[in-house]
């Protein structure tokens, strides 16, 4: 689901696209040390950019993506959509004629990016040997990612959901190379309730026969666990008002239910419907492991471990901060960006995103952080 910007949101004419614009594209990052002990040899970091590096580096975006999201930000030469189309571009808010907007994919994920799918230095996939990684391990192979890249500090680091906890992290292991920082739908730290939520997914995963503990590759995928935990994280990404009204009590009534684990005497709800189609689409596009192990990172976050209370932790930010919450998020509560708001240095206003949509309105709503982004990070100065 894409939204256009209106006309209004246009500026100008625009240079013509570069060819690298938009294009998957991997950095050679050499091992790299995990903040939980032992290290990952030969990292790999997949990327995007979009636009130019300027003489002093001084416009680089960096936007980080959601749990199961990609690197593909915006179109480029090849015309793909992108998930934030709406914001990146030319002539948008985030404007790719004027900032040099970077995208990286997270460490242990399946589109380019290091993860359990990769060969390990015996030639054999990771498997279940993958390590556990946090969202602080991403952020420091981002770092060298942005050294590859030549840029020392970012103009700005925006992130949603998991991507936000990679943008608060960013602002407080590197305080020194962020100068603003949008942290939206997301907390200062994963609550015991999205623990409990992470755990029921990851579960579900790993009981499945086809997991093999991990090592299936060469084999079938687990795509019935991995299809369970995109059902139950789905179901926290919208809100019960949005299903209430989209499906109601009505049943799918115009297909055959193939292979559905259900009574023979009753057909399928719309909404189970739904929610099987959502659960195929992943399971056809993203990797059981890396699920296992993103989810597990985000599990992890918590920007106060290691640096003592909140308030604390936050101190050492330097940046410019924005925070955003969905108003009908009932995974990340807008209470919790409130909390992460108040606990920040000075006073940082929390933008409430009113949908009915739920956490996944970050995504889809994206026009009404247009304008309150645009305000607070993409004036004319750098
Ligand atoms: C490499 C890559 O592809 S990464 C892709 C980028 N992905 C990301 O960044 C992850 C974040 N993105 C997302 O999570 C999602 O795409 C969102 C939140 C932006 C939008 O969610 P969507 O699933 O597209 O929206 P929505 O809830 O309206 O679902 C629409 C789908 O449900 C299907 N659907 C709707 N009702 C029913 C029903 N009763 N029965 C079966 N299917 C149904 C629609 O046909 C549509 O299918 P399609 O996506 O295959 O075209
Ligand atoms: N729909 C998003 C939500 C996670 O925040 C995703 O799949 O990445």
């Amino acid at each position: 689901m894409t939204t256009h910007p209106p006309a209004q949101l246009q500026r100008g004419s625009h240079r013509a696209r570069a060819p690298q614009d938009g294009q998957l594209r991997t950095a050679q990052l050499g091992p790299l040390a995990l903040e939980t002990g032992g290290e990952l040899p030969e990292v790999e970091l997949a990327f995007e950019t979009w636009g130019e590096l300027n003489s002093d580096a001084s416009n680089a975006v960096l936007v980080l993506h959601a749990l199961t999201g990609s690197t593909h930000v915006a179109r480029g030469a090849t015309g793909e959509e992108g998930w934030w189309d709406t914001l990146v571009g030319p002539g948008r808010t985030v404007d790719t004629d004027e900032y040099f907007v970077v995208s990286g994919n997270m460490l242990g994920g399946c589109y380019g990016s290091t993860g359990p799918a990769s060969p390990a230095p015996d030639g054999r996939p990771w498997g279940s040997r993958f390590p556990f990684i946090t969202i602080r391990d991403s952020v420091r192979a981002e770092a060298l990612l942005a050294d590859q890249l030549g840029v020392r500090s970012w103009h700005s680091v925006l992130g949603g959901s998991m991507g936000g906890a990679r943008a608060l992290e960013w602002a407080l292991l590197y305080p020194e190379r962020v100068r603003r920082c949008a942290v939206i739908a997301c907390t200062a730290a994963s609550s015991a309730e999205q623990i409990a939520f992470a755990q029921a997914q990851v579960q579900a995963i790993r009981l499945d026969p086809a997991y093999r503990g991990g090592d299936y590759y060469g084999g079938p995928p687990p795509s019935s666990g991995l299809g369970l935990a995109r059902r139950i994280a789905h179901i926290t990404y919208r809100s019960e008002p949005e299903l209430h009204a989209r499906f109601g009590r009505s049943e799918q009534g115009d297909e055959q239910v193939l292979g559905a684990v259900l009574p023979a005497e009753r057909g399928r709800y719309r909404v189970e419907s739904y929610l099987d189609h959502q659960a195929a689409k992943l399971a056809g596009r993203f990797d059981a492991n890396s699920y296992v192990v993103l989810t597990e990172a985000l599990m992890s976050h918590d920007a106060a471990r290691g640096r003592g209370s909140l308030s604390e932790a936050l101190a050492g930010a330097s940046a410019d901060f924005f925070v955003a919450a969905v108003d009908t998020d009932r995974l990340y509560v807008p209470e919790q960006s409130r909390q992460l708001a108040a606990a920040l240095p000075g006073t940082v206003p929390v933008h409430l995103i009113h949908s009915v949509m739920g956490h996944d309105a970050f995504l889809t709503e994206i026009l009404q952080l247009d304008g309150a982004l645009r305000a607070a990070f993409f004036g004319r100065a750098q």
